[in-house]
């Protein structure tokens, strides 16, 4: 079954828009783990928008599933991950005033950058993950620069899912026939939701991980933080139970 990693970062956003601890997100990264969630994901930016540097600090003490530390590998990110030594670190090629995610890298152009980074975390027996467009030759040079997993970067997907379903996801069924071949570890992520996700799973194969944040934390608005854990843990579940909601 594909794990579900849920990430945080809007915790944080409601967090820090009072300027207090309410939400705690330490509690919050706990109930998930409670509620079911395998992994925790937090995408620490250099402008602490949501997340903040000592957020992954406190998460590293309590986390007891997958932590994964996403980011773009600036001096301070590459010094954060390799102080708390989490499961995952994915790389991701943002640029500092990006709103969220927006792009996979380009593992051909950043070649010797993205294997430099790779060996550094893998040193520190770190799985590294490389945030990807849905496109062969950018899961052939992921492999290139040795990185265990690559993610692949899903707001196509979802963006046009609703038009066509069949159409958006063929994309991502290729690269990851690509990555089954070339025997990368497969992660995918952005904008996956209750409503995408389910398709999703079921058309992409050897999917290990999905980590999901903005559209679940929408969905725990309307049906509380544990329900909607578990609508999404049904919507990967193959086991023939009832869909995700
Ligand atoms: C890498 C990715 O697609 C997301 O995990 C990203 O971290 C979301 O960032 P925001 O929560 O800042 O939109
Ligand atoms: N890597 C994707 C992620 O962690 C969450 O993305 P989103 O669900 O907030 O779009």
């Amino acid at each position: 079954m594909t794990r579900l990693s849920v990430n945080i970062n809007k915790i944080a956003t409601i967090r820090n828009a009072r300027g207090g601890n309410n939400p705690d997100l330490v509690k919050v990264a706990l109930d998930c783990e409670r509620f079911g969630a395998q992994g925790i994901t937090v995408h620490p930016r250099p402008d602490e928008r949501h997340i903040r540097y000592q957020d992954v600090l406190d998460l590293h003490e309590v986390v007891t599933t997958e932590f994964n530390i996403e980011g773009n590998p600036d001096e301070r990110f590459i010094e954060l991950v390799k102080r708390v030594k989490p499961a995952q670190v994915t790389l991701v090629p943002d640029a500092v005033d990006a709103i969220t995610s927006n792009a996979g890298w380009d593992t051909i152009r950043h070649a010797d950058h993205l294997r430099k980074l790779v060996d550094t975390f893998k040193a520190d027996g770190i799985r590294v993950s490389i945030f990807v467009d849905a496109d062969e030759r950018m899961v052939e040079g992921a492999k290139a620069v040795g990185t265990d997993r690559i993610e692949l970067y899903t707001e196509p997907y979802a963006a046009h899912y609703a038009e066509n379903r069949e159409a958006a996801v063929a994309p991502f069924v290729r690269a990851a026939q690509r990555a089954n071949q070339l025997g990368l570890g497969l992660n995918a992520g952005h904008d996956l939701s209750l409503e995408n996700l389910r398709f999703f799973d079921e058309q992409v194969p050897g999917l290990e991980e999905v980590s999901i944040g903005h559209a679940l934390v929408c969905d725990a608005l309307y049906f509380g933080l544990e329900n909607t854990i578990q609508m999404y843990l049904r919507c990967l579940d193959r086991t023939g139970g009832p869909a995700g909601f």
